[in-house]
């Protein structure tokens, strides 16, 4: 098997990285300064206990085939379908991503898909360095196959990623796990726009109560919040890195990189879609996925939002 890493930034560079240590095939697809620097140099992927820098071959778009190549695509959501375009389509596609919405988007174009719950706190910190944050061994991404199901290749997957260091269970309903996920990632605009003031946290959790609500309204299954806390054990507790503090979640990476996108239409837009689905309201998260949107289109610092002020855009909003 070859996994192929479309988008290896934090996520895709670290999943990446931890196969290639462990003696897989991994070829990683990038682009600009981080190609130039994977083709030069490697791929350096630290971690609170080790920095290596790995011989990864890196790639800027499609490579000849080989028998057994695996897709794991691993952009922002919004990245998804350009990302892959160029990619043949009967090739098996791992969405490694936050949200719900990549696996149908990919669905369209090809067969074989699967959905992963990345629970794996990274960042991207410089062409050619990502970081990953978590207790050695660890990062929790349960696989399977799209919309359900476990087939051998999920298996296969859920093995090598096993062997790879990563708590890696193939499950028969990976969605619910995402759906699950998408609740803890409500909060990652808050901390987008407001950074860590006080007051976020409290923001957050509106957010995520609203998501569980709307969900509960659309009929959707998650994982209950104890069965979650014993699924992600200590897998996803931040360590520091010396000398690295972690800024944010991903979310508040693509406004500190100035990406011009960020991943709020299917994140806290994923609750507001099903909210207008089945007619509640969803004020909060549409506050969320509106001045996020609006922070990285106008390139605003993460964090710049004074807390006051996006307390009251959501009482403003909650009261229309
Ligand atoms: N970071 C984290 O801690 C976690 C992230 N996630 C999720 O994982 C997914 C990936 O996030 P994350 O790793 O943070 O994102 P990053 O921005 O760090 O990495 C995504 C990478 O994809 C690249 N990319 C986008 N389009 C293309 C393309 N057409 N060709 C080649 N490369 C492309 C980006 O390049 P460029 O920079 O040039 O745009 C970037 O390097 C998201 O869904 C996120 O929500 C889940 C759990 C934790
Ligand atoms: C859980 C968390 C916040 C880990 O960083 C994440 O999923 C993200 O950054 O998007």
């Amino acid at each position: 098997m070859r996994y192929i890493i479309i988008g290896a930034g934090a996520v895709g560079g670290t999943i990446g990285g931890r196969l290639f240590q462990a003696g897989h095939d991994v070829v990683l697809v990038a682009r600009g300064a981080h190609l130039e620097a994977l083709d030069n140099t490697g791929l350096r992927l630290l971690t609170p206990d080790s920095d290596d820098l790995l011989p990864v071959p890196a790639s800027g778009g499609p490579v000849p085939p080989r028998a057994g190549d695996v897709l794991i695509v691993a952009t922002k959501s919004q990245d998804t379908l350009s990302a892959l375009e160029a990619w043949p389509r009967d090739l098996p596609v791992v969405c490694a991503q936050n949200g719900v919405a990549n696996e149908d988007m990919v669905l369209r174009r090809f067969s074989q898909v699967y959905g992963m719950c990345v629970w794996l706190p990274a960042t991207h910190l410089d062409p050619g360095v990502v970081a990953a944050y978590g207790t050695p061994h660890s990062g929790l991404l349960p696989v399977g196959r799209y919309p359900q199901g476990v087939d051998d290749l999920a298996h296969q997957i859920a093995a090598d990623l096993t062997k790879s260091g990563f708590v890696a269970p193939a499950v028969p309903d990976v969605m619910r796990y995402k759906y699950g996920k998408l609740l803890s990632n409500l909060g990652n605009a808050v901390e987008a726009l407001v950074g860590h003031a006080d007051g976020m946290s409290d923001l957050a959790k509106q957010a995520t109560a609203e998501g569980e609500a709307v969900l509960a309204a659309a009929g959707i299954a998650h994982p209950t919040r104890q069965e979650e806390q014993d699924l992600r054990g200590n897998q996803v507790d931040l360590r520091p890195i010396e000398g690295l503090a972690r800024g944010g979640g991903s979310s508040w990476q693509s406004l500190a990189r100035g990406a011009g996108s960020i991943e709020a239409d299917y994140l806290n837009g994923e609750i507001v879609l099903l909210a207008r689905r089945t007619g509640v309201g969803a004020p909060v998260n549409e506050v969320l996925q509106r001045e996020a949107n609006r922070f990285a289109r106008d390139r605003h610092a993460p964090g710049s939002m004074p807390v006051d002020e996006l307390r009251r855009l959501i009482g403003e909003r909650s009261a229309t």
